[in-house]
């Protein structure tokens, strides 16, 4: 949430390289500004704040110096630094010697230089009067750590020691002044010489809206350290009245109106107490110069705390306000359900949820989600939702969900848990995104696949078919539907290689029909396919699947027959030439059926059989022998 935060004054100089010091933007004019402030504020903190007991009750002057480097490069820190030296010594002029000068000067430079890197080096690229962290890191190691340091060297180098605090004691009023300086007028200043952005708690000293508040504190600061008009002089009175004077302004304004109270209140308290008016006068009390400081520096502490956490609480509303804004803006539903209630009822939904569901929102606080399946309670996506729910682990899942007009909308669900600082589960957001128009077109599309792949199927098996039509086409004598004499020379190819190689016998029968000629002759050609076609179909019929008739020539057939021995083959022949002897075939236009013969020739592979034409030329010389031999009968080869 930080990083949303609103930018803030008081920035590194790694973040703001061109700090704005009211606009100078060369080097030497802000020596020059920051040169003048250091020597005006030196001159009224010795002139007015300058203790009884030694060393100034509030040192200003380190003030501006740190509000300087804060805003620069720390290439320019040097500069800075260097310009303390001839500043203190003006500002000491009359009042110290000048190796004591000199050694203020170092004691002044050391405790800026010292504040300025640890605080940068603590609070980032970023450092901010306006967030708790910073200002207790600038509290601890600018006023604290660094002003102690100096004090130290400073109370060592001062004459002599304030009678009756010693060492220790002078050192700790020397401590409490650098340290008020720089709490008062450090924010100050970071505020005035900030860039100038558009917030409203930013550059209040800009502002004349607070001015009455301001001359409220005057006033009651003037009532309190006022003895010599009021006769008021009691301590316990300068806290009741005043610290919630100065926690009222920084309440209001954030840090920087803590620090003008303080500023205040430290002026008018230690020029007054200087004349010997108000309860810390040194008539009231003893050693009263560090009483106020204490008492400054309660007040300038609870300046500071409660206006870094004022500022910080606003920060965290604004950021809060604009996440709010931006999920009341989203154009998804989003709901979120309290985890640490029975059943997790919704806490909160957005306007798009009740928009989109036709929902009120008092019909849906209170309740649990599952209203929005309604009676679906079987859904894949719905068993995911409750195991994340069960395991407060995020999940993704589409669901089926119902508006409350019945209508059925598909939901993308987005559910995230949330988690205490402490780890507890403390919530669920669920983001809705109405996907129905997307999955709408998402089935149409899937329909529209499932079609075209139907269609697809049925072409390629139309192609297939066709493929395997246009195979037999090319394979088949068109008039008698046998295998033709291409299919059987590829097929007796594969066949004779496979009897060679597994040594399985293999016949072959070459038929002739007898007297064809004179079938043509005396009843035409027709009558002549007729028989064609009735003899193929006759001798298919007597035939295993494994094996082959084939039209040889114009009344020539083969018939190749695997696994077949001789004695097996001429048996075959038998079985058909008595087959076509028996058989009638009747023709249009003849009162008689037709009766033909058929002469056989049959031969079996062997090794004088080289190839296919071989077994087949065996073949046709012994249906040649059957011819001569006076046809209608069977001759085996080599018999
Ligand atoms: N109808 C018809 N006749 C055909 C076809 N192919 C060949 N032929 C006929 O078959 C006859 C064959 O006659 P030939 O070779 O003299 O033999 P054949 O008359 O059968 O006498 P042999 O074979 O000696 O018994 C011829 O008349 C051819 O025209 C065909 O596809 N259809």
């Amino acid at each position: 949430m930080d990083s949303l935060l609103p930018p803030t004054h008081g920035f590194t100089p790694a973040s703001i390289p061109r700090p704005h010091f009211w606009g100078l933007d060369a080097l030497w004019a802000r020596l020059l500004l920051v040169g003048v402030l250091y020597a005006a504020t030196g001159w009224l903190s010795v002139r007015f704040t300058l203790s009884p007991d030694g060393p100034a009750m509030l040192w200003l002057p380190n003030a501006v110096v740190l509000a300087a480097l804060l805003l620069s490069p720390r290439r320019q820190w040097g500069f800075f630094a260097a310009l303390m030296v001839p500043v203190e010594l003006l500002v000491d002029w009359g009042t110290y010697s000048l190796p004591q000068a000199l050694g203020f000067a170092t004691a002044n430079i050391l405790e800026v230089l010292v504040g300025a890197y640890t605080i940068t080096r603590l609070c980032g690229r970023v450092f901010s009067v306006q967030r708790v962290v910073h200002v207790g890191w600038f509290v601890v190691l600018g006023a604290g750590l660094a002003s102690g340091l100096s004090a130290l060297l400073g109370a060592l180098l001062h004459p002599q020691h304030p009678e009756g605090l010693g060492l220790w004691g002078h050192w700790l009023v020397w401590w409490l002044g650098d340290a008020l300086g720089l709490m008062v007028l450090t924010p100050l200043l970071l505020d005035l010489w900030g860039p100038q952005l558009k917030s409203e708690h930013l550059h209040l000293l800009r502002s004349w809206r607070w001015w009455p508040e301001t001359l409220l504190l005057v006033v009651l600061n003037l009532l309190v350290f006022g003895e010599r008009f009021t006769g008021l002089d009691s301590p316990a009175l300068s806290v009741v009245l005043m610290l919630p004077a100065v926690a009222w302004l920084a309440l209001r304004h954030g840090t920087v109106g803590g620090a003008w109270a303080s500023l205040w209140t430290a002026a008018i308290a230690i020029v007054l107490t200087a004349a010997e008016s108000g309860p810390y006068a040194s008539g009231n009390l003893p050693r009263s110069d560090l009483q106020l400081q204490e008492f400054l520096l309660a007040v300038v502490l609870s300046a500071l705390g409660l206006g870094a956490f004022v500022l910080e609480a606003r920060q965290r509303e604004n950021a809060l306000r604009l996440f709010q804004r931006a999920v009341e803006a989203s154009d998804d539903s989003i709901a979120i359900a309290d985890a640490q209630v029975d059943d997790f009822p919704v806490v909160y939904v957005n306007q798009k949820f009740l928009s989109s569901t036709g929902y009120r929102a008092h019909e849906v606080l209170g309740h649990n989600c599952r209203f929005l399946s309604a009676h679906d309670r079987d859904q894949p996506g719905l068993h995911a939702v409750r195991q994340a729910l069960q395991r407060a682990e995020p999940v993704q899942v589409s669901l089926r969900n119902y508006r409350k007009n019945g209508e059925l909308y598909w939901n993308q669900l987005t559910l995230a848990p949330v988690f205490s600082e402490r780890g507890a589960l403390t919530h669920f957001i669920g983001v809705q995104h109405d996907i129905t128009d997307i999955k709408r077109t998402q089935d149409e599309l899937l329909a529209a696949k499932a079609a075209l792949e139907t269609q697809n199927q049925e072409l390629e098996d139309r192609v297939q078919e066709r493929t395997r039509e246009l195979e037999l086409l090319s394979t088949t004598d068109p008039l008698t539907g046998a295998r033709n004499r291409r299919y059987l020379m590829d097929q007796a190819a594969l066949e004779v290689a496979r009897a060679h190689r597994y040594g399985h016998p293999l016949s072959c029968l070459l038929f002739d029909i007898d007297h064809f000629k004179r079938v043509n002759d005396a009843h035409g050609h027709d009558v002549g396919d007729r028989v064609l076609i009735a003899i193929c179909m006759a001798v298919q019929a007597m035939l295993r699947p494994a094996d082959t008739l084939a039209r040889y020539g114009g009344e020539e057939f083969v018939v190749l027959l695997p696994d077949t021995d001789v004695v097996q083959a001429r048996y075959a022949g038998e079985r058909i030439r008595k087959a076509m002897q028996d058989m009638p075939v009747p023709a249009p236009g003849l009162d008689t059926p037709l009766r033909v013969t058929v002469s056989v020739g049959v031969a079996t592979l062997s090794v004088l059989h080289a190839d296919a034409d071989a077994l087949f030329k065996a073949a046709d010389t012994a249906m040649y022998q059957a011819k001569v031999g006076g046809r209608n009968r069977v001759v085996v080869a080599g018999e």
